[in-house]
């Protein structure tokens, strides 16, 4: 069994001690390890894509899980059974919170356990695989004008000062979509596979795993965002519509947040499905 850590030094919380304590971890618990930091945005989706390895562990943020993901769900050979786990060095960890891996990493290195493994449900839009949800109208601005200046010296406060200005200034315009025989039309719109949101916050009490869960606002009255915005920070709950669904079409926006990172859409008419990973996420 070949083992491949992935790590990005420049994610949110990466600490090279902590790091390396995680190595001498791994390294007594699995017999032939690989240790590769990532040099630029997108070199660990490549070597996801294109290296020999039976467990991936990338070792950083959402941004660098969702790299990986991606990386293995465009392999010739992603069926042969990959199994995935995550040492959580990035600013808001939202995945690890979703699957309950421990936000400390030695403590997320010494609970693994690969005699445990599960499928997870991926949500796919413009060939773009997401692990955590894709978000459009303030969701999308707000990641869109994070200062990556801010980011590195200010960390999660970043996003709340991006979130405040995105809100005080933007005008959002509508788009529409289509789902289970409706069409509906939304200022703003999150489709997640998973219900922790903006780190340890929940998007719903009524969430579907394994279901897109989409959470829409259908006017562009900003109490109305504010109300939501509280509301999902102080009781894990969104007030505006929810549905749920497998696929959706989207059309009228090309702009969104994809686990976290903002992201460019080729087009402005896109479908939203529901797919199940091909790798296992290592249980704990
Ligand atoms: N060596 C690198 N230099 C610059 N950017 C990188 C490098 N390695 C990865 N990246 C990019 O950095 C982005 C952010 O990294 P990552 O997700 O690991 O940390 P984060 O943003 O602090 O955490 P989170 O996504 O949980 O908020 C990723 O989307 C990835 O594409």
């Amino acid at each position: 069994m070949k083992t491949i850590v992935l790590a990005n030094p420049v994610s949110g919380s990466f600490d090279k001690n902590k790091f390396n304590k995680c190595l001498d971890i791994l390294n007594r618990k699995f017999r032939k390890i690989e240790v590769v930091y990532t040099e630029y945005a997108g070199h660990a989706e490549k070597i996801a894509k294109d290296e020999d390895y039976d467990i991936v562990i990338p070792a950083g943020g959402d941004g660098l899980l969702n790299e990986v993901i991606n990386g293995i769900e465009n392999r010739i050979d992603k069926d042969k059974g990959i199994l995935l786990y995550k040492l959580p060095f990035g600013t808001s960890n939202v995945f690890c919170r979703e699957y309950k891996i421990p936000i400390n990493p030695i403590k997320a290195a010494e609970q693994i356990d690969i005699t445990n493994f599960h499928h997870i449900p991926l949500g796919l839009i413009g060939g773009r695989y997401f692990s955590l949800m894709v978000g459009f109208g303030f969701d999308a601005l707000s990641v869109k004008n994070v200062d990556l200046n801010l980011k590195k010296r200010f960390s999660k406060f970043a996003y709340v000062y991006s979130g405040l200005k995105t809100f005080l200034k933007k005008e959002f315009h509508p788009f529409e979509f289509f789902t289970n025989g409706k069409r509906y039309e939304a200022y703003h719109l999150i489709v997640a596979v998973s219900n922790k949101y903006a780190g340890s916050f929940n998007l719903s009490k009524k969430f579907k795993k394994g279901k897109l869960n989409i959470f829409y606002l259908k006017n562009d009255k900003k109490l109305n965002l504010l109300k939501n915005i509280l509301l999902i920070s102080l009781y894990n709950g969104f007030a505006g519509e929810q549905i749920y669904s497998d696929i959706i079409k989207l059309i009228g926006v090309d702009e969104c947040q994809i686990d976290g990172d903002f992201y460019k859409l080729q087009m402005n008419s896109n479908f939203v499905k529901i797919k199940k990973s091909s790798f296992y996420l290592v249980n704990i």
